[in-house]
Formats: C-alpha cells, sequence, structure tokens
C-alpha cells in the first residue's frame, strides 16, 4: 500500500518532491483545527509539522497507522513525545536546519534593541525627523549572558564574540570544555549570573524547569536598563511581570519572537516601544526552510521505509554497521515472535534471544523489537516499533533477556529464541536472504517456512506420515514442502507440512482422529 503522509504547515516544495519521488503520497492541508487535525490522520502513516501544529494525544491515538511525525524544524514541544513512544511513533526533527537562522534572528533583535531601530523605522514612516530620543547603547565591550548553550546559543556565542561582547553562561549539562572553546564564562548558578549581564539571551527548550526561568525576582536582580532576548520558547521570561519591569524602567527593552501564546494576538507588551516583537520568525528564512523541509522529508520517508531515522528523539538510533549486520534478521525474528504466539499460545513471562555466530556481540534490541512485534501482533494486542518494544514487553509482563554465542549450531549465523520453553531458531539463506527454519521445540530442521503450515509432533513409528499424506489429499489440501526431525531419545518426531489449501477445524479434527499417538498440531500462518 502507497504510505501517506500529511503536512499540515507550510514545507519546502524540494521536501515535497523527495517524498514524492520516493513514491510517497504527500498532502499539504495547511490550518486545520484540531478536530480536523484528528479526523484526518487515521489515514495517513506520517505526520509532518512545523510548530503551530499541536500533535496531542487525541491526534496520535487517533492516527492507528501512524508510524512518524516529523517537526521541520529543532523544538518538539508541540509534539506529545510521551503518547507517541507509547503508540511506537517515531518522532523526529531537523535539529541544524535552522539554528543559524535563530542566531542570526537573535542578533538581530539584539541590535534592534540597542539601537532603537523600530521605534526610529516608526517615526521615520511617520514623516517626521527626531534623533534625540533615539541614541542607543553599543554592543562592544557589554556582557552577553547566555542561558543554553547548545547548537543555538553556541552560534550566538560566536558572533557576540565577534562584536567584542564579554560572554558569560548558564547551562548545567554544557562541559566546561565547550564553554571555554565558545569564550564563555560558566556559571552554576542563574541567579548568580543575571546581575553581570547588560544583555541577557535565552537558547533553551521548553521545559519544566525553563518555563518561568525568569520573573519578578530575577528581574529585580537585573542590570539596570537591560536589554532581554528571547527566541527560543515563549514564558522562559514570564510575560506579565516582564512588563511590569518594563513599564518601571528596570528593563531598557525586549526583544522577543516567542511567546506564552501562540499565535499572539494579545500580550502585555504590546504596549511598550521598546518591546520589538516579532512573530516566531527565528526559522523563517529561505535557507532555513528549505534546509529543514529537505531533512525532515529525508528523515520521515527513512521512518517509514524501516531505515534509520538519525534524529529519532524517542529511540537510539541504529548505527549502520549494527543495521548491516542484524537487519536482515528483523523480518525473520518477526516471523519466529508469530510462531511462538501460535505454538506455546499465550503471552509469554520470559523471553530469552540468543544471537549466534557472526551475530554475537551485536546490539540484538532491533531483533527483539522485531520478536516483540511477531508475538503480540499476532494476538493484535498491540502496535510494537523499536520505539515502544521496551515499554510493550514491560506493559504485557514480559521479561527479556538476550545473550549471543559464538556456535550458530554449524550456520554462519542464527537467532534462536525462547518463550516460556517453548524454542525456535532460524538462520538465513541464500541471495535473497530468506528466513530457514533451523530448530522447533528443540528438533532440528531445515526449511523455509511457508504461509500456511501444519506441525505435527507425534510417537515416531511407520506409517504415521501416510496417513498425513492420505487426509490432507482426500480434504484437497497440497502438501508444497515437508521436514521431518525425529528424537531418536524419546521416540518422538516433528513434521513440518508447508501446505496451501483451506485447513479447517473439521481438517484438523480428522487429522487429530487419524493419528494415533499424536502428541500435538498445530495450524501456523505466517
Ligand atoms: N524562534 C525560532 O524560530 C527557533 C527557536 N528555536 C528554539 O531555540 C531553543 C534552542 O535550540 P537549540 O540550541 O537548537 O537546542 P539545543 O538542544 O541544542 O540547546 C539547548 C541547550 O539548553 C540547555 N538546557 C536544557 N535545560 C536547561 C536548563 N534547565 N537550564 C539551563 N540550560 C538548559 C541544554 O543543555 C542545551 O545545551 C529551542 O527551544 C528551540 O526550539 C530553535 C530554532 C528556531
Ligand atoms: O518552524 C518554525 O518556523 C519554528 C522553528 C522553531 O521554533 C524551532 O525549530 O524550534
Amino acid at each position: 500500500m502507497t504510505k501517506k503522509v500529511l503536512v499540515t504547515e507550510k514545507l519546502a516544495e524540494a521536501g515535497l518532491s523527495m517524498l514524492r519521488d520516493r513514491g510517497i503520497e504527500a498532502d499539504v492541508r495547511l490550518k486545520m483545527p484540531p478536530e480536523e487535525l484528528v479526523a484526518a490522520i487515521p489515514a495517513y502513516d506520517g505526520l509532518i509539522v512545523r510548530s503551530a501544529t499541536k500533535v496531542t494525544r487525541e491526534v496520535i491515538e487517533a492516527g492507528g497507522r501512524l508510524r512518524v511525525i516529523g517537526r521541520a524544524g529543532v523544538g518538539v514541544d508541540n509534539v506529545d513525545v510521551e503518547a507517541a513512544t507509547e503508540r511506537g511513533v517515531i518522532v523526529c526533527n531537523a535539529p541544524t536546519s535552522n539554528i543559524v537562522s535563530a542566531a542570526e534572528h537573535t542578533m538581530a533583535l539584539m541590535l534592534a534593541c540597542a539601537r532603537n531601530v523600530a521605534q526610529a523605522n516608526a517615526v521615520v514612516h511617520a514623516h517626521e525627523w527626531e534623533r534625540g530620543r533615539f541614541t542607543g547603547v553599543e554592543l562592544y565591550e557589554k556582557t552577553l549572558a547566555i542561558f543554553g548553550l547548545g547548537r543555538v546559543g553556541g552560534l550566538v556565542a560566536e558572533r557576540a564574540r565577534a562584536f567584542g561582547m564579554r560572554l558569560v553562561g548558564y547551562d548545567p549539562y554544557c562541559s566546561p570544555e565547550r564553554a571555554e572553546q565558545l569564550g564563555v564564562a560558566l556559571f552554576d548558578d542563574v541567579d548568580a549570573v543575571v546581575p553581570l549581564a547588560d544583555f541577557i539571551t535565552v537558547h533553551l527548550p521548553k521545559t519544566k524547569e525553563t518555563i518561568g526561568m525568569f520573573g519578578p525576582d530575577q528581574y529585580a536582580r537585573m542590570k539596570d536598563g537591560v536589554v532581554l532576548v528571547n527566541t527560543a520558547r515563549g514564558g522562559i521570561f514570564e510575560e506579565k511581570s516582564l512588563a511590569d519591569f518594563l513599564a518601571a524602567g528596570k528593563i531598557g527593552a525586549v526583544g522577543i519572537d516567542v511567546f506564552e501564546a501562540e499565535p499572539c494576538r494579545e500580550s502585555p507588551l504590546h504596549e511598550f516601544d521598546n518591546a520589538v516583537l516579532t512573530p516566531h520568525l527565528g526559522a523563517s528564512t529561505r535557507e532555513a526552510q528549505e534546509r529543514a523541509g529537505v531533512q525532515i522529508a529525508e528523515y520521515v520517508a527513512a521512518g517509514l521505509e524501516g531505515s534509520i531515522v538519525p534524529t529519532a528523539l524517542n529511540m537510539a538510533p541504529v548505527p549502520p554497521e549494527v543495521m548491516d549486520a542484524v537487519g536482515p534478521y528483523v523480518p525473520a525474528c518477526q516471523m519466529m515472535g508469530s510462531m511462538l504466539a501460535q505454538i506455546h499460545g499465550e503471552i509469554p513471562q520470559f523471553l530469552k534471544l540468543c544471537a549466534g555466530g557472526e551475530l554475537a556481540g551485536a546490539d540484538p534490541s532491533i531483533l527483539v523489537a522485531g520478536t516483540l512485534k511477531g508475538l503480540l501482533s499476532y494476538k493484535n494486542t498491540a502496535t510494537v516499533t523499536p520505539v515502544n518494544a521496551n515499554a510493550v514487553a514491560k506493559r504485557h509482563g514480559i521479561k527479556v533477556e538476550t545473550a549471543s554465542a559464538p556456535d550458530a549450531g554449524g550456520y554462519a549465523s542464527r537467532v534462536s529464541i525462547v518463550a516460556d520453553g517453548t524454542e525456535v531458531a532460524c538462520t538465513l539463506a541464500g541471495e535473497s536472504q530468506a528466513a530457514r527454519l533451523v530448530s522447533l521445540l528443540g528438533y532440528k530442521l531445515d526449511i523455509a517456512p511457508a504461509g500456511q503450515s501444519l506441525v505435527f509432533e507425534y510417537v515416531d513409528a511407520p506409517g504415521r506420515i501416510g496417513v498425513i499424506g492420505t487426509i490432507l489429499g482426500e480434504e484437497g489440501i497440497n502438501i508444497t514442502t515437508m521436514q521431518i526431525s525425529a528424537s531418536p531419545e524419546d521416540g518422538r518426531a516433528l513434521a513440518y507440512v508447508n501446505v496451501e489449501g483451506e485447513v479447517t477445524d473439521a481438517v484438523l479434527a480428522k487429522l487429530r482422529a487419524g493419528l494415533s499417538d499424536l502428541k500435538s498440531l498445530w495450524h501456523v500462518r505466517l
């Protein structure tokens, strides 16, 4: 089935073309009200947004087919990442696409505030000529405090240094080496930095810690006439008290690109000439939008194609060498998971996966995810992807253990899985790397499982296979391939029979009645 991606905000044409070139249908539907998005999402495998679309739990839960949510930019605070993770939906972003634009917009706001650009512009447009009111200050030799020394904060530091500013900063996750490299004197206390600065800029994510990080207590400690800039997220500077401190003249000017509520048509900041306000334009350059569109299209397509998504935020990216080694075994593990679900009959409490031979030592996590997907999807109880495999296993009370062994039972590589004592193992064979079943319930086999199989375990004696063949023949069921494996120690045997035709309950009952000493018969559909 053709994969479909819904794009709810303006995306660069190059990004849309890339999706379409990869056979993915891309529907652009701008300005969708929330209820329309909930109604539309069930038809889509992917969703691409910028910052305006709220991807809520309700949207994610309505998206039964949804596999990837792509954010064409940095911040994912408009996406319920927790809900996506629970549903196995990858959330990814384009984290480097717009950082230069955001850093340049920061400098634009800082300079506009320092030199009264917006106010002077308004006066000249009003056909007036006034200079005295607009005397500004230089950035040169002023102290800039940077909160958040990540990608944008780092670029702002570089640019501010070029203006001859002194740099101080706060970011508990920034190493002293990086701070030194950026030329920033690092502090470990917000309140220690605040009184030092002539200019303050924030480059923080929106989190419980950062929202309201600056309020009346911090504003009161700042230097008189300080300039504050926010191109990160609204609410880091608490807006209402910010307006009070602007009104009191304590804060000299503010440059604000992001607001507590967006779109922002009503803010206490509107009444101040010395508040330079832009409508979330930090990433709005041709270059950033081109990059964001192309990058996110690439990552969303990769997610839908089952490839690595390097910027996935809710799963560790699988390195190419791991993918090369274990990736081909994922469909085999999914098949074995489904087989175990049908043979074991219940969701197991304990699952052990062992990667052998050339796979020994490779990270088995995507194999576990594949197995769980087969195991649980057969029971139709959950959507499992590498994103939520661990969480799903935990929710179902399945304890998962992994191991590796240098020996692969004579094969170059092999994966064996045991679910509460029920064992199955596969290798890959031929150019197509098709799965071959090499062990089931402890019986050695070598057979490619077909879409439909009958698995018989019986007391070994002459004539058993004849009975199976006769009954299936009478019922118009064709045997395509079969393998028999005997266990001399306990006198039992297992026959794995790939079949074509309709295997009804009546056929199964006839087989059970016709085969004396039958221990078990399973009808496996893969
Ligand atoms: N206005 C716009 O259009 C744009 C806004 N942004 C926003 O800018 C912000 C920064 O983006 P990036 O630099 O790319 O993010 P980043 O993740 O590279 O950097 C964030 C930094 O904040 C630090 N941090 C996190 N929690 C902190 C805390 N409680 N206290 C102090 N530091 C903390 C982290 O250690 C990290 O170094 C984000 O909110 C992003 O969404 C980014 C691009 C465009
Ligand atoms: O997509 C946009 O215009 C907003 C960019 C932004 O805020 C971000 O990337 O975090």
